[in-house]
């Protein structure tokens, strides 16, 4: 997967023109210097709006391969949400039904080399607006989270996958679990490449998420209040950077 979204990435600016969109309705599009503040490149194919995926939408350059890699991503993704909803104590189904995991992106990273990388990121630090993000990474390093209010290296490890919790899933859960601040540092090497898988929730039709009703009793009384994942977002994009939206939606 790594090498294959490496070819769609170095393929010729002329090719990578016909998926380059600024429109988030579309569901293949290819964003180059997005916002300025990350040195990165990326090809997203949405499913947030429906499962299907059509295989001509996807760059021939990993189009296989990335059909395959989805499919094993959204298996494990699944396994993941029984594993955890099995952890606070629910039925292995409760997060899956909710459909935390659906609302589904997979995205592949290009982080080419930076002549200054102390005056930019990879991505800056931040926390994911999402359920779950599941990460490959090649081997390049440069994924950081904050632990004991320090930056930590997450080093690659070959054929290892990268799990974090996102923002939703600290609110569902009533703060049992944490989402974990993270950020990419941008290189003097490169390229370094990376696949997520996002998941976000269901959101059509809209869905209204809140911390989930047999984890709140008297002692444990709800920390958020309810919302939608759209209400979410919005709020994640209008903040800081390196801000999540958990405040806005605590009670
Ligand atoms: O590229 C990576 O390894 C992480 C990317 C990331 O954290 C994000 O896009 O939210
Ligand atoms: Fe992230």
């Amino acid at each position: 997967m790594i090498d294959r979204g490496q070819a769609f990435h170095e393929q010729d600016p002329e090719v990578k023109k016909a998926f380059y969109r600024r429109d988030h309705t579309r569901r293949v599009r290819y964003e180059s210097n997005y916002d300025l503040l990350t040195w990165r490149d990326s090809l997203i194919i949405s499913m947030g709006f429906s499962d299907h995926i059509d295989a001509d939408e996807i760059p021939s350059a990993c189009r296989t391969i990335a059909i395959e890699y989805i499919k094993h991503v959204t298996n494990l993704g699944d396994t993941l949400f029984e594993l955890l909803s099995e952890a606070l104590g629910l039925k292995p189904d409760h997060l899956t039904a909710l459909e935390c995991n659906n609302g589904r992106h997979f995205i592949c990273f290009y982080y080419p080399a930076c002549p200054e990388p102390e005056l930019t990121s990879g991505i800056y630090n931040h926390s994911d607006a999402t359920f779950l993000t599941i990460l490959l990474q090649d081997q390049l390093g440069g994924f950081q989270v904050i632990h004991e209010n320090q930056w930590v290296d997450v080093q690659p490890i070959a054929g290892a996958l990268l799990v974090n919790i996102g923002d939703l899933l600290q609110i569902v859960s009533n703060n049992k679990f944490k989402s974990v601040n993270h950020r990419v540092l941008a290189k003097r090497v490169g390229p370094r490449i990376s696949v997520g898988w996002f998941c976000v929730g269901g959101s059509v039709p809209p869905k209204l998420y809140g911390p989930i009703k047999e984890l709140i009793s008297k002692e444990n009384p709800p920390l958020y209040r309810d919302f939608l994942v759209s209400d979410y977002i919005k709020q994640y994009l209008s903040k800081e950077h390196g801000t999540s939206g958990l405040d806005y939606f605590k009670l």
